[in-house]
């Protein structure tokens, strides 16, 4: 494997292909050092790790705009990765949003500005016909899990090209500290496809082809051929497809021929479906009593409503019955069967045949004819959420569920302090981005953060350790029980929808834990060896195979068989045989 150039730094190690860095941490007691041949390269001290964090802290405080905060943590995750995720998970709930949402929306509209160093793998389309041989470039031989965007619908900022790089980034950082993958075993990569962002294409510092994109046909032609050479290159590599802005034909094809799911449609689905469940019983109100207005009809919105027509269907309704508790606002109002345009495939499941000829423009209108409980907002437009329909759902309902999904803040339909004010604190609130918590009535109400990070970091994790052979709806699903069954008393007492971000990585173990049970009932798990041990003994062996950053000796460099990845080499506990 050829390593990654580095720039000339004389005061580097020179690193070894396909092994992690060496790397001078000021934590690594004298004789690893000198086994590593970095004596001498750091100052003379032994840290503890808590002293690292320390100094970290302050200079992470020290910068003083959010886009300086991850610029320096990327920096950091690129020189000491080990440092750099135990500061994740010390901090999560600080150090998320500028690895994450918000922040990385600011550094993917930036990124042609902020760019440094290579952080993943760009495929062109000009590279059709060999995309084999660039994959092959990647300098890590053990790669388990790539998160893929073609940049073109980047969170609610729309298409930002290879701009997109960020997510990709930003979103396996995640898998790491959330759910212990392996830093080395994660492929970030993003495809440029052409854009048709106008002022990405008149910008002499943008790094991607100056071309359109290209059409739905020859997209899915690229993909066809860069799927298979995942597969050759890192056989059963699971692929999250993340931010495409017509994701359903991949999504399609791809589900049932190779590991992969798609974060957008059915991430979101399963995440917002375990707050929903949480949320609908804090209402009070039977099921088949709820009407949830949708604003945006895209790839997320249709992916949350079919998830919960599953959840409703499960809960005793039809599927007809069901589907009709959804009303879907795009751009042209309320989706109807005689609207008189003609609708994308993905929106007739959910267009109303029930309107007696009546068309509704606005948000308000629908909301003044369908009197919803639920106010679902996926449609990128900061805002729309308003005083006035705040101040509606609040007439109609004892407790509105009210959930501006928009990423990044600036695109959220809503903000929690608007939500709270024009509810006068009756909403019960999710949004995509976190938003601070905010006092009314001299008590301090807390928001709920309805992000897919609550369930693809167990899904990838739970499909990696069974060696899933596809990622099933039924898994997909699962995740999102799972994660409504995650939260404490405590928790709930609180007036939260989902776990506190601080406990993320056991949240991470109960959605893995159950999507892998969903695996082997469906038979499409290949590691057979890990079906017979009871639950507790799989969230003994889910732990042993997460990376801890604090577990790390710098050996790994040197001692190549503990250059692992999560789904081999190492033994379950309690298992005889290796797998
Ligand atoms: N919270 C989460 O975990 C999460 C997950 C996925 C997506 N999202 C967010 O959801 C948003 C939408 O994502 P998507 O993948 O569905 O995008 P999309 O482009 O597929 O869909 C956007 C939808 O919004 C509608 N829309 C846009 N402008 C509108 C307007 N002025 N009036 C009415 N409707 C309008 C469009 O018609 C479309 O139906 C993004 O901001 C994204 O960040 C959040
Ligand atoms: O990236 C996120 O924060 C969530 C989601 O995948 C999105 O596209 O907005
Ligand atoms: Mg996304």
């Amino acid at each position: 494997m050829a390593p990654i150039p580095e720039p000339f730094n004389p005061g580097l190690p020179q690193n070894t292909p396909g092994l992690p860095p060496k790397v001078p941490d000021t934590s690594y007691p004298i004789e690893v050092r000198k086994k590593l041949g970095i004596y001498g390269l750091t100052p003379p001290n032994v840290e503890s790790h808590a002293l690292q964090s320390q100094r970290c802290m302050k200079q992470l405080a020290s910068k003083t705009t959010p886009i300086e905060k991850y610029i320096y943590l990327s920096n950091l995750r690129n020189t000491n990765t080990h440092l750099f995720y135990r500061l994740v998970l010390e901090n999560f709930t600080t150090i998320a949003p500028l690895i994450y949402t918000p922040v990385v929306g600011e550094a993917c509209l930036k990124w042609s500005e902020i760019y440094q160093r290579p952080e993943g793998l760009y495929v062109s389309y000009k590279d059709r016909g060999s995309i084999i041989d660039v994959l092959r470039n990647w300098p890590q031989p053990n790669v388990e899990i790539t998160v893929v965007t073609d940049g073109s619908r980047i969170l609610g900022l729309g298409d930002l090209g290879v701009n997109g790089m960020g997510i990709p980034v930003g979103k396996l950082a995640l898998y790491t500290g959330c759910a212990g993958i392996r830093p080395e075993a994660t492929l970030p990569l993003t495809l440029d496809l052409g854009t048709n962002n106008e002022l990405l294409l008149k910008d002499p510092l943008y790094m991607g082809a100056k071309m359109r994109k290209v059409s739905e046909k020859e997209e899915i032609e690229f993909l066809d051929e860069l799927m298979v050479a995942l597969n050759t290159v890192w056989p059963g590599i699971v692929v999250q497809f993340e931010d495409f802005k017509n994701p359903f034909p991949a999504l399609e094809k791809y589900q049932h021929q190779y590991t992969c799911f798609n974060d957008d449609i059915q991430g979101t689905g399963a995440v917002i479906l375990g707050g929903i469940i949480n949320a609908l019983k804090s209402t009070g109100r039977p099921i088949r009593d709820h009407r949830a207005v949708f604003m945006g009809a895209g790839s997320a919105g249709v992916g949350v409503a079919k998830q919960i027509v599953e959840y409703f269907i499960k809960e005793g309704l039809t599927e007809d019955e069901a589907r009709r508790c959804f009303w879907f606002v795009d751009t042209k109002g309320l989706i109807t069967n005689d609207r008189g345009d003609k609708l994308a495939q993905h929106k007739i499941y959910f267009s109303r045949d029930d309107n007696k000829g009546q068309q509704f423009k606005s948000l308000p209108e629908v909301v003044e004819y369908v009197k919803p409980t639920i106010l679902m907002g996926l449609s990128t437009m900061r805002g729309i959420f308003d005083k006035s329909i705040l101040q509606k759902m609040a007439k109609l309902n004892e407790r509105p569920i009210i959930f501006p999904l928009s990423n990044p803040s600036s695109n959220a339909e809503c903000t929690f302090e608007e939500a709270m004010k024009h509810t006068d604190g009756k909403a019960i609130f999710a949004s995509g981005s976190p938003f601070p918590p905010y006092l009314h009535n001299d008590q301090v109400m807390q928001p709920s953060q309805g992000n897919n990070m609550y369930v693809f970091p167990g899904i990838g994790l739970g499909a990696i350790l069974c060696k899933a052979i596809h990622i099933t709806q039924e898994m997909i699903y699962t995740s999102a029980v799972a994660l409504s069954t995650a939260i404490n008393t405590n928790e709930i007492n609180a007036g939260r929808l989902y776990p506190e971000l601080d406990r993320i990585r056991e949240v991470s173990v109960i959605v893995a834990r159950e999507v892998i049970r969903e695996a082997q009932r469906q038979g499409v798990d290949r590691e057979k060896s890990i079906r017979n041990l009871s639950d507790s003994q799989l969230d003994v062996f889910i732990r042993s195979r997460m990376y801890d950053p604090t577990k790390e000796s710098g050996l790994e460099e040197i001692d190549t068989p503990k250059f692992r990845s999560s789904s081999s080499k190492l033994r379950v506990p309690g298992s005889p045989s290796k797998l």
